[in-house]
């Protein structure tokens, strides 16, 4: 334990200059991940482009990551404000932004994909980008809960795709799932874990399975929070008091659920359901559907199982 605290550490301490052999990055998608990851890889001295779909959406990413950079330096400089300023400014310089990701590829050593969880979408992106990425660049997934395999089929470079599963909230929480398929080649997988290192995430190495190792273990104990409440054993807060005070989690299910978005909730879900409808933790749940039917999508939309203040 003590150990692995210390390997923490010294990754958080993480300085710039210390890329390795990824130098430009691209992530696509500037949503609550995308703009996590591209935060936290310029914070590390990677050159970034982020793309999305309109100015519109990558300013408000741009004014989210300045107002998580705050909070960070208000720590990390606390006794000297000016060098805070500093550190903020030369991490938004690393950042560029684009609305065509065709073009923001093409000089990329990696691309992290972090656009909305649908196979389809994923697989009509990437099909793109590999006619215009460089044949050495590196494609990734940051998906929850999509096969890396099925959304790799869709390109003619299989061997160099692999996974980079990260988690909500990206500067904050230290690992990192490198997922491998079965044709991820060696250089592949080590360039992404050194990578991830370098970004000063902890990493560990997955195979390509449903939910790799966090999700197949915290999205069914989430949903089974919400078969909870439909059944009229217990309500949410108790449930969420009983599962910080009790188990010693940092949110309780319905706050990380919130938090994590409950169209992403369903995503996973409605897709685990497709792939395996006999498997009773994967059976759909009406009110998560009812929820999100309303567009209370959680604390992006300033209600889920909570009121928020947006
Ligand atoms: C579904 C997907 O595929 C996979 C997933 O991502 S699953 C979700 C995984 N994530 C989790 O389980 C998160 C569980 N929650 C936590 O660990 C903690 O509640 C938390 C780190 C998010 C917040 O910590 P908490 O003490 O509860 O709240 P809060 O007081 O707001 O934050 C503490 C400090 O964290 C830092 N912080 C939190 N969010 C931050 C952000 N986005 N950027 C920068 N700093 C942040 C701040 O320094 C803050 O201090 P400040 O108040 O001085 O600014
Ligand atoms: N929310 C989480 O806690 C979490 C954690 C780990 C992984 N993930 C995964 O990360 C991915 C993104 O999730 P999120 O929560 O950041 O979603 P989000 O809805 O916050 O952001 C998605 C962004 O992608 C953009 N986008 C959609 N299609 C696009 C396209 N074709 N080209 C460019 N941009 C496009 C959207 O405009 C949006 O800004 C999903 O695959 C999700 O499963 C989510």
């Amino acid at each position: 334990m003590a150990s692995v605290c210390k390997i923490v550490t010294r990754q958080l301490s993480t300085s710039v200059g210390r890329q390795g052999p990824v130098k430009y990055l691209t992530v696509i998608g500037s949503g609550l991940m995308g703009s996590g990851i591209a935060q936290v890889a310029a914070a590390t001295g990677h050159n970034v482009t982020l793309v999305d779909q309109t100015d519109d959406i990558l300013n408000k990413s741009m004014g989210n990551m300045k107002k998580s950079l705050e909070r960070v330096a208000k720590k990390k400089y606390a006794d000297n404000p000016k060098d805070g300023e500093e550190f903020i400014s030369g991490v938004m310089g690393r950042i560029s932004t684009n609305t065509d990701s065709s073009k923001a590829v093409e000089k990329a050593d990696l691309v992290i994909e972090a656009i909305v969880e649908n196979l389809g979408v994923k697989k009509q992106l990437f099909s793109a980008l590999d006619k215009a990425a460089p044949q050495h660049t590196i494609f990734t997934s940051n998906t929850s809960s999509i096969p890396i395999t099925d959304i790799a089929a869709s390109t003619q470079r299989r061997d160099r795709f692999g996974g980079l599963h990260y988690f909500n909230p990206v500067p904050m929480m230290k690992l990192l799932e490198v997922v491998r398929t079965s044709e991820t080649n060696d250089e592949t997988f080590n360039t992404l874990m050194e990578f991830g290192k370098a970004m000063g995430k902890v990493t560990v190495p997955c195979k390509d399975t449903a939910g790799f190792i966090v999700n197949r273990l915290l999205v069914p104990y989430m949903l089974e929070a919400v078969r909870l409440v439909e059944r009229g054993d217990a309500a949410p807060r108790d449930i969420d008091v009983a599962m910080k005070l009790g188990a010693g989690y940092p949110m309780g299910p319905f706050e990380l659920s919130d938090y994590v978005g409950l169209d992403t909730m369903k995503f996973i879900l409605d897709g685990w359901h497709e792939r395996d409808p006999d498997h009773p933790l994967f059976k759909p749940s009406a009110l998560l559907n009812k929820l999100v039917g309303e567009g209370k999508l959680g604390m992006k939309t300033g209600e889920g199982f909570y009121k928020h203040k947006k």
